[in-house]
């Protein structure tokens, strides 16, 4: 996250962090991810372009820094990856940008550790007061990850202005944009995955996924989001069924 500010804990406690590891390799953070259920996470399915065999993805919940993270830390093993059926490999900005998890072992809710709401069909279009983007991806274009779960808050664009934005790209009913005209907030490498998430009435939704942008918090260039309003009946018909 560039132009944000640290997390305490249990502020966020849908954030997970997906790690890859590889035999011989340190393991390291990869994605962003959000608990929608005891058992399964939702993140992008671009983050599976690389490293798409479950035994190769530990999910971290429940942490506030990177460094929490050593042999001794509790973590999640991946039984199933579930991408989007139309999602293409390595092409985010074609849209359908969405994954689901699945655990081996539900976990336990906890205040650190619990679910993000998927907002209605019907909400496609509903007017949010705060909408935040969370992750421990780069805090400049060309930085490095964060230690601390960092935070921004950023309004949604309209499609519209997205769009013009994006001239050369087709930005989608399926997504959702959201920046500063001024650039100076935006997601990051390692951010993507990740919740955007807006509050409405106390409850908080997962309006977004971290998903593409053209650089990382530059004047007229937004984040795009897979738009979740729109694949929450994928979700819900995908997660009954297993
Ligand atoms: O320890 C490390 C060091 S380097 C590193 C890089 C990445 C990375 O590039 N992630 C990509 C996506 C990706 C994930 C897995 C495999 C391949 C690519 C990303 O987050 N991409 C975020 C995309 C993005 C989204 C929005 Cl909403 C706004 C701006 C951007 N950015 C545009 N340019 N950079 N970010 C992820 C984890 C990492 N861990």
């Amino acid at each position: 996250i560039v132009g944000g500010t640290d997390s305490s804990i249990g502020e966020w406690p849908w954030q997970v962090s997906l790690h890859i590891k590889r035999t011989g390799r340190v393991q390291k953070h990869a994605c962003g991810g959000s608990i929608i259920a005891n058992k399964w996470i939702v993140t992008a399915a671009h983050c599976f372009d690389v490293f798409s065999k479950p035994e190769n993805w530990l999910v971290y919940a429940g942490i506030l820094m990177q460094s929490e993270i050593n042999a001794f830390a509790p973590y999640h093993k991946v039984k199933k990856i579930i991408l989007h059926p139309s999602y293409t490999k390595h092409d985010a900005e074609m849209g359908y940008d969405v994954a689901l998890f699945e655990l081996e072992t539900p976990m336990n809710y906890t205040d650190r550790q619990l679910p993000i709401c998927l907002p209605a069909k019907a909400d496609a279009n509903k007017i949010y007061s705060s909408c935040w983007v969370t992750g421990w991806g780069y805090t400049e274009e060309s930085g490095y990850i964060s230690n601390i779960l960092q935070k921004a808050e950023i309004p949604r664009i309209s499609n519209k202005e997205c769009q013009s934005n994006y001239n050369e790209r087709r930005i989608s009913d399926l997504m959702t944009c959201a920046g500063y005209k001024a650039g100076g907030v935006d997601s990051c490498k390692g951010d993507s995955g990740g919740p955007f998430a807006c509050k409405s009435e106390d409850v908080w939704y997962l309006v977004g996924i971290t998903s593409w942008g053209e650089g990382c918090a530059r004047q007229e260039q937004p984040g795009v989001y897979t738009k979740v309003s729109e694949f929450t009946d994928w979700i819900l018909q995908t997660i009954q069924q297993c």
